[in-house]
């Protein structure tokens, strides 16, 4: 399928990201490739999956398009999604159409600014489709300027200089979606129905749920916190 058809498979859709992390309980690609095949069944219009191997997994078993990245920590820089031209390779060999690289401010371990990355992606894989995670306003015009496919508000709140808040950033999807210039994901703690079509009201593409649909240990830790909640006030009720 073409960039622009692809692009148009997302429109309005949930893509849902099936991701662990070594330390967390569902680690594994097998695990990550169920997880993605669940989605499929229940309507997802694509997956956001990290590593080379949970994507070649992926794509073996679910037949939806992926965005794929790629984490990686370098000790130099705090840019940790997809960093450098090694990881994007990686994660485009694994078969993702789409991959998603950080395009914040912040200094890359390789020492390029994102512009300049970028140009070396369309030279080297010219077919790739490019997410720009941004944290900012600014980061998401300049990402656009340069061309970028798709812009996504992940990192919102994930750098220091960013909005930091436990809600999602719609007032970010809103601006940027406002510029009608490029389409724009709404990602990151997107935790509620009514959060997400809150999205689409503010002009997303599609919007990017993770942790709400795919991290059952946080999403354990959200009833155990309410049901706590609630039992200490019973019991100062009773104490009175
Ligand atoms: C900041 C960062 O590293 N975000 C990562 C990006 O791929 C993932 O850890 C998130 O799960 C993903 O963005 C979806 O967000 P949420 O899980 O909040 O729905």
């Amino acid at each position: 399928m073409m960039k622009d058809a692809l692009i148009e498979k997302l429109r309005n859709g949930c893509v849902v990201s099936c991701q662990a992390l070594e330390d967390e309980p569902l680690f594994g690609s097998d695990i990550m490739s169920a997880m993605a095949v669940a989605a499929e069944e229940g309507g997802a219009v694509a997956i956001r999956a990290n590593t080379p191997q949970d994507i070649e997994a992926i794509k073996k078993r679910c037949s939806l398009p992926v965005i794929g990245l790629y984490k990686q920590t370098y000790p130099n820089s705090d840019v940790y999604i997809t960093p450098t031209m090694k990881e994007i390779g990686a994660v485009l060999s694994a078969g993702a159409e789409f991959v998603a690289v950080d395009a914040t401010n912040q200094a890359r371990p390789d020492g390029l600014q994102f512009r300049q990355l970028l140009e070396r992606i369309r030279y080297m894989h010219p077919k790739a489709i490019v997410v720009a995670d941004i944290s900012t306003y600014e980061e998401g015009v300049k990402a656009m300027e340069m061309n970028v496919d798709i812009v996504s508000t992940t990192m919102s709140g994930y750098t220091p200089y960013s909005r930091q808040s436990k809600d999602p950033d719609i007032g970010l999807v809103q601006r940027l979606a406002a510029l009608k210039k490029t389409p724009v994901l709404a990602e990151g703690r997107i935790w509620t129905v009514d959060e997400c079509l809150q999205c689409f009201e503010a002009g997303a593409h599609a919007v990017v749920v993770g942790t709400a649909i795919t991290r059952p240990q946080e999403i354990t830790k959200r009833f155990v916190k309410a049901i706590h909640r609630r039992n200490e006030h019973a019991s100062n009720y009773s104490a009175k």
